[in-house]
């Protein structure tokens, strides 16, 4: 069975999808890290990210492995070094590649196989499990995703002001729902869940009561 969780930064897709995982017993794949995996694998080998044949070259290069909740290229555990600001800058240029996306889009859905799987993004609904038993698509309000990662980068020593973090956060949207291929949308038959006024636990509530899971 495969389950979508689609929607913007911040939203809090990952927390959601991974409690979800875990109390269904099911993987979780988290496709927004190979997006940061392969932007990170270009900025270590300076690659010039104007010239997209030779991103595109990176991504069919590096192997992405997921270990737990470890992320792995090329053996090497990359997990907090594709959340630096650096690499969330650098993914623009890598979910923006026409062919980076083919490739991961294959890889995606070769990891699911055909095994029960939450998996979360922008376009995992819509583009990549189209025939999904349950899609879901997260938002809240941009100021409530903000907050919540300026709270993230201050528990990381940053202190980083809440319009910058809503700029950022607006340029990515924007970029996000404009793409042409694998635009941040709602599938058709994607269950909407606003988590402005939730936390995480009353979310996956919400979501294991929508597939008939067993609420607490
Ligand atoms: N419903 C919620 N209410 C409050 N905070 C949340 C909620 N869901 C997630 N968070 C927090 O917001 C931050 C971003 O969540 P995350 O799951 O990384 O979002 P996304 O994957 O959509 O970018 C995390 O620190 C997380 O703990
Ligand atoms: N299925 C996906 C997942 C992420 N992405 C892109 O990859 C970037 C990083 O995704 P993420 O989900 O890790 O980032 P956050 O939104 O959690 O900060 C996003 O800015 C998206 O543009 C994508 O294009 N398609």
């Amino acid at each position: 069975m495969i389950i979508t969780i689609d929607g913007p930064a911040g939203a809090g897709k990952s927390t959601v999808a991974r409690q979800l995982a875990n109390r269904l017993g099911f993987a979780f794949l988290d496709t927004g890290a190979m997006y940061r995996a392969v932007a990170w694998a270009c900025l270590q080998r300076d690659v010039d990210f104007s010239d997209v044949d030779a991103v595109a070259d990176v991504a069919r290069t590096i192997v992405i492995q997921f270990d737990g909740d470890e992320v792995l290229v090329d053996g090497q555990n990359v997990s907090g070094e594709i959340r630096t600001n650096d690499v969330t800058a650098a993914s623009q240029y890598t979910a923006g590649n026409l062919e980076v996306r083919e490739i991961l889009v294959e890889q995606q859905r070769r990891i699911a196989g055909d095994s029960d799987v939450v998996t979360e993004g922008r376009d995992q609904g819509t583009v990549v499990f189209p025939a999904a038993e349950f899609k879901f698509f997260i938002t809240a309000s941009p100021e409530s995703r903000a907050r919540r990662r300026q709270e993230e980068f201050a528990a990381r020593g940053q202190n980083i002001p809440l319009e910058q973090v809503l700029a950022d956060q607006t340029d990515r949207d924007n970029r996000d729902a404009a793409r042409k291929v694998g635009a941040m949308k709602p599938a058709a038959d994607a269950v909407e869940v606003d988590t402005s006024q939730i936390d995480a636990d009353a979310v996956v509530q919400r979501l294991l009561e929508i597939i008939g899971g067993t609420p607490d």
